[in-house]
């Protein structure tokens, strides 16, 4: 398996770009390590198809390189670039058996009839597929198939890297659920380079050990799930990862404190350092998590604004509150025992977890 290098890449469909906003990617530098497991997440057009199709060679990049290992493999097809691709749609053959079917990129490259065997009844094992091996493929459903794609995909271990495209999309639920377990034991336990594409943040957090979330052709964060939620390094990290996303709001700051709607949140000496040097719109994020809300009693303090609490969803594991002040609305997270009783009470902001950017970037 390879390391990826994107050299300096941008793509434009346009064959003469004038401005930021002709670019479906925009310039990024990033080197994906051997072995990782990578998902390219992100809304409807963010450039994820465009990245993916690049780094297979079904598009070539109008700026940049891509290195498979060192090798510059730019100008290289797909064919020549030794890839394994699986797609949103099956991509199997219907007159051959499910056995015939994950043995043909093997086969097809002369591989050792006693090593096709092996490796055939081992990816079948992972993807449970051992009993249907024999069967051919035409009466097998949809679901099936597409798990026949996923191991046509895996079965060979002398690719760079094996790149999906959505490969769950018309799997059902559980068994979505299921197949993302079974791929994240099988990149454990074979270490393979995968890069993921999806727009479905609760695939690319149970798949990937690092997830690439683009936004409006950028990558605005290359991190782990946890780094994510902990640290979102643009407000749409912020806003698209986690259930409900950050609480994002403009603020003022002055005497040592974030103000918004006329209420003061402290901030430390870290945060008014790094604002200091910082221009644009200032917006203060915090997840619903790092948020309290005290309905007993309570002054506002340092750390605490008043506000009202307008819905209370109650969710199994934990509820949603809904906070108001003036015009301005936060959503909490609260334990299951936790009652709220009242409509009004002391929200409470945990400085180490309070966020603050600037024209959208983390500033601290
Ligand atoms: N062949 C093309 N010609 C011109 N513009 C294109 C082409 N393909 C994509 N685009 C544009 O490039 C941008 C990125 O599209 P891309 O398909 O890479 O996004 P995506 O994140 O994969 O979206 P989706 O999840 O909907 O597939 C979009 O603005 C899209 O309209």
């Amino acid at each position: 398996m390879a390391r990826i290098d994107l050299k300096s890449l941008a793509h434009s469909y346009f064959p003469e770009p004038k401005g930021d906003e002709d670019y479906a990617l925009r310039r990024m530098e990033h080197v994906w390590e051997d072995g990782g497991a990578y998902a390219l997440l992100g809304p409807s057009g963010c450039g994820k198809t465009t990245l993916l199709n690049i780094i297979s060679g079904l598009l070539t990049p109008s700026e940049g390189q891509v290195l498979f290992d060192g090798k510059d493999v730019t100008k290289l097809a797909p064919e020549e670039r030794n890839i394994a691709q699986v797609f949103q749609f099956p991509v199997i053959y219907d007159t051959m058996t499910v056995y015939e079917n994950l043995a043909f990129p093997l086969r097809n490259r002369g591989v050792d009839p006693k090593r096709v065997d092996e490796r055939v009844r081992e990816i079948a094992g992972m993807l449970d597929l051992t009993g249907k091996l024999k069967q051919k493929a035409r009466g097998l459903g949809a679901d099936e198939k597409q798990t026949i794609s996923l191991g046509r995909g895996l079965v060979r271990d002398d690719v760079s890297a094996i790149l999906f495209d959505e490969p769950l999309t018309v799997i059902d639920p559980h068994l979505k659920w299921v197949l993302r377990r079974k791929l994240k034991e099988i990149h454990n336990k074979l270490r393979p380079t995968m890069v993921y594409v999806t727009h479905d943040q609760v695939e690319a957090l149970t798949f990937a050990d690092k997830v690439v979330v683009m936004y409006g052709g950028k990558v605005v964060q290359l991190g782990t799930p946890q780094e994510l939620f902990e640290n979102p390094a643009h407000t749409f990290v912020g806003y698209f990862i986690g259930s409900p996303g950050m609480n994002i709001m403009p603020c003022n700051i002055d005497a040592g404190a974030a103000w918004i709607d006329g209420k003061r949140i402290a901030l430390s000496d870290r945060h008014m350092e790094a604002v200091s040097k910082a221009s644009g719109q200032i917006e203060l994020g915090i997840r619903p998590e790092f948020l309290r809300i005290e309905t007993d009693s309570g002054s506002e303090g340092d750390n605490g604004i008043e506000v009202n609490i307008v819905k209370v969803e109650d969710l199994g594991q934990y509820k949603i509150a809904t906070t108001r002040f003036g015009s301005s609305e936060m959503k909490v997270k609260v334990s299951e025992d936790q009652q709220i009783t009242g409509q009004s009470g002391i929200l409470r902001f945990a400085p180490e977890w309070t966020k603050l950017y600037a024209d959208s970037q983390l500033v601290a």
